[in-house]
């Protein structure tokens, strides 16, 4: 298994761009872009990860789904979020079972 610490060097790595001359690296320069050009490469990455799903290429598929965690992690970093925030969520879900997780997300609607 690979050690998911990929995720915080690469969170770090993104962070160190930050404020860099754009054209020293592809991330530099889509930071700098801003907010609306990190959603759209967010949003070709799914559908690029669709369209290789749909192919039953599972190399592919792999490849695209790293191109759109990437990214993805490009967008957290530019809302000042990290992948801990993700995580924790996501930890935070495991916690949750059935019925209280219906519970969790009708909380305050009614
Ligand atoms: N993991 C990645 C990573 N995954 C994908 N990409 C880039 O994301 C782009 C994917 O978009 P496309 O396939 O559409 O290719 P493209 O034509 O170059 O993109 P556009 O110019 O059309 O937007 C490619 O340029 C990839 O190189 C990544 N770029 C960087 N990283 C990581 O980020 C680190 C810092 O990157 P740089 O600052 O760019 O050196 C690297 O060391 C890596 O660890």
């Amino acid at each position: 298994m690979i050690n998911p610490d990929i995720l915080y060097r690469i969170a770090q790595t993104l962070e160190d761009r930050k404020g860099t001359d754009p054209a020293s690296s592809y991330t530099a320069k889509l930071m700098d872009k801003g907010l609306d050009a990190i959603l759209k490469k967010v949003g070709e990455e799914a559908v690029e990860t669709v369209m290789a799903a749909k192919d039953g290429d599972r190399l592919h598929l792999v490849y695209e789904v790293a191109d759109l965690w990437f990214h993805t992690l490009v967008l957290l970093s530019h809302q000042g979020l990290g992948p801990n925030d993700v995580l924790a969520e996501l930890a935070r879900r495991e916690g949750i079972s059935g019925i209280d997780e219906k519970n969790a997300r009708t909380a305050g609607k009614e």
